[in-house]
């Protein structure tokens, strides 16, 4: 068939024939589907808030009635949210999306039109915070003294703020991980010694500068990277202005996992004693971690998230015992943001026996934490709308500045001072769902479902319960009947167990 253009296409979907050329071509496009004045849109699937329910409690059958947890309280509908942000790179945010290689090209050519006029504000590049494989991308920056671009930064704040016309701003950093600052006294220690150094244009992180240009602003900030941002002297300032706070690195693949296995394995009684954490990927985040500073402010978030629950077991580990724990993070740039994550667990089990768990688990990665920005972001809002008192202290009050709510979305959460930190996903997720409860005057989900473990139905609602547990007879057998049967079901003598008393 001679080619009656440049190219013939080679092609099971594609035939040449003598009038036309016939081609098989899947056409994919958003599916919009409108109920009554509703448009539905994408999904928020991996979101919380969105995609996540809670049990209100049972139906007049008994059975449980699930919520979306976003119907629990009043909370900002994702499509309202209107975003701004700084990158040192200036792509606008269509080219960078093409640059991330992350979403389909199907979808990227959709978005395309929508993000092409959206342009990132100039920011703060420091070399030395983040890896030299990042510098041919800084060509977006705010110049002059740390002062100067602090100010440039609550600028843009203020800018962002009445331009869009917004009730408030909320502040995530997800730039680059940077290298842990020390934190030296006179200089990041206090408030006072922070806001000086910045003055004095000492040593001070681009997310650390962003994040004092946030709380001066009123403005919440979370910090999505793993590195000590929220220096004492930030965390004071918050304090100081009352301003949410939160951090550290979002909690989104391999470590959300570990969460869970950790917390299924010990509190399974199984003795867990080696953990080895290893994934590559191939996106600029792992370009930015293959430099051994910025890997180890990652390592050293990956590698706390189990420390309570070990902690939690003294049955199992003796003071100051815990399991190896090995963190690997191997930048091949092929695989792009489809992060491979190859996990192993090994337990002591009884009478010597051990159990391994193997997981290989593709995470994706960029796709992953987009759900978790906006989870932050909408339940930061909704704090920021909470007070509450006690009978002890009847003046109205707020959380604490450091939102330690926010600890199911990050790997190394910031709790007050002196507070417990909990990392066993399902507690932390319970501690959301329990705190919205409670603003709604509903009790803490306790999981028993007791109406359906009675021997007799009818438990009335709210009517307290009395039990009590014969202590185990100490003299010989229990008195047994005559056909020595020794009482109703599981054995108990009817001599023994006294009917359990309801009201
Ligand atoms: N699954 C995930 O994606 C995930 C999970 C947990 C934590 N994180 C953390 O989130 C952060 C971002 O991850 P990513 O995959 O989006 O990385 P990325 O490299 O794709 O994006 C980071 C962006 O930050 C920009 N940047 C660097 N320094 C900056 C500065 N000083 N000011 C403004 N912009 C700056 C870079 O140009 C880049 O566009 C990293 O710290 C990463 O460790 C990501
Ligand atoms: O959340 P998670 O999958 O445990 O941890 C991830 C790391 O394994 C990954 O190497 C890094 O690039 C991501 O930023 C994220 O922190």
């Amino acid at each position: 068939m001679e080619a009656t253009a440049d190219f013939v296409v080679e092609s099971p979907d594609v035939v040449y024939g003598p009038d036309a050329i016939e081609a098989q071509y899947e056409y994919r496009t958003t599916c919009v589907s409108r109920e009554g004045s509703v448009l539905k849109e994408a999904n928020y699937y991996g979101s919380l808030t969105q995609a996540g329910t809670v049990s209100l409690g049972l139906d007049a059958d008994g059975q449980e009635v699930f919520v979306p947890f976003s119907a629990l309280l009043p909370m900002v509908a994702p499509d309202d949210l209107v975003f701004d942000g700084w990158d040192i790179s200036s792509l606008n945010l269509a080219e960078a999306m093409r640059r991330a290689q992350v979403l389909d090209w199907e979808l990227q050519e959709q978005l395309w039109p929508h993000l092409e006029a959206l342009r990132p504000r100039p920011s703060v590049y420091i070399p030395e915070f983040i890896a030299a494989n990042q510098s041919a991308r800084a060509d977006n920056l705010i110049l002059g003294t740390r002062a100067q671009q602090l100010e440039q930064i609550r600028r843009d704040i203020r800018d962002f703020r009445s331009s869009a016309g917004l009730d408030k701003v909320i502040v995530l950093w997800t730039a680059n991980t940077e290298r842990f600052c020390e934190v030296v006294p006179g200089l990041n220690d206090t408030a006072e010694n922070l806001l000086r150094t910045i003055q004095l244009g000492l040593e001070v992180s681009p997310s650390t500068l962003f994040a004092v240009a946030s709380i001066l602003e009123g403005c919440a900030f979370l910090n999505g990277s793993p590195q000590n941002t929220l220096v004492p002297g930030a965390l004071e300032l918050a304090r100081q202005r009352r301003v949410f706070v939160g951090g550290d690195d979002f909690k989104s693949g391999q470590t959300k996992v570990k969460s869970v296995l950790v917390d299924f394995l010990i509190g399974s009684g199984l003795k867990t004693m080696s953990i080895v954490s290893y994934n590559h990927l191939g996106n600029n985040d792992g370009q930015n971690l293959s430099a051994p500073p910025q890997f180890r402010s990652k390592e050293v978030s990956k590698s706390s998230v189990v420390d309570d629950m070990v902690q939690s077991n003294p049955v199992l580990y003796a003071p100051g015992q815990e399991p190896d724990h090995c963190v690997v993070i191997k930048y091949v740039p092929y695989v792009g943001d489809s992060k491979r994550a190859l996990d192993e667990y090994t337990s002591e089990l009884m009478l010597g026996g051990t159990n391994t768990l193997v997981l290989h688990n593709t995470c994706e990665d960029s796709l992953l934490a987009a759900p978790i920005m906006l989870d932050l972001v909408l339940l930061t809002e909704l704090c920021q709308r909470v007070s509450f008192c006690t009978d002890a202290d009847p003046e109205p009050q707020g959380f604490h500045s450091v939102l330690s709510l926010l600890s199911f979305l990050f790997k190394a959460p910031l709790v007050p001072p002196g507070s417990p930190v909990v990392n066993a996903l399902f507690r932390q997720r319970s501690c959301i769902e329990n705190i919205l409860r409670a603003c709604v005057g509903l009790p803490p989900q306790n999981h028993m479902l007791l109406e359906h473990k009675m021997e007799r139905p009818g438990l009335k609602r709210g009517a307290p319960v009395v039990a009590s547990c014969p202590l185990p007879c100490k003299k010989g057998p229990a008195p047994t009947a005559p056909n020595g049967c020794t009482g109703d079901a599981n054995g108990h003598s009817q001599a023994e167990a006294p009917q359990m008393p309801t009201t």
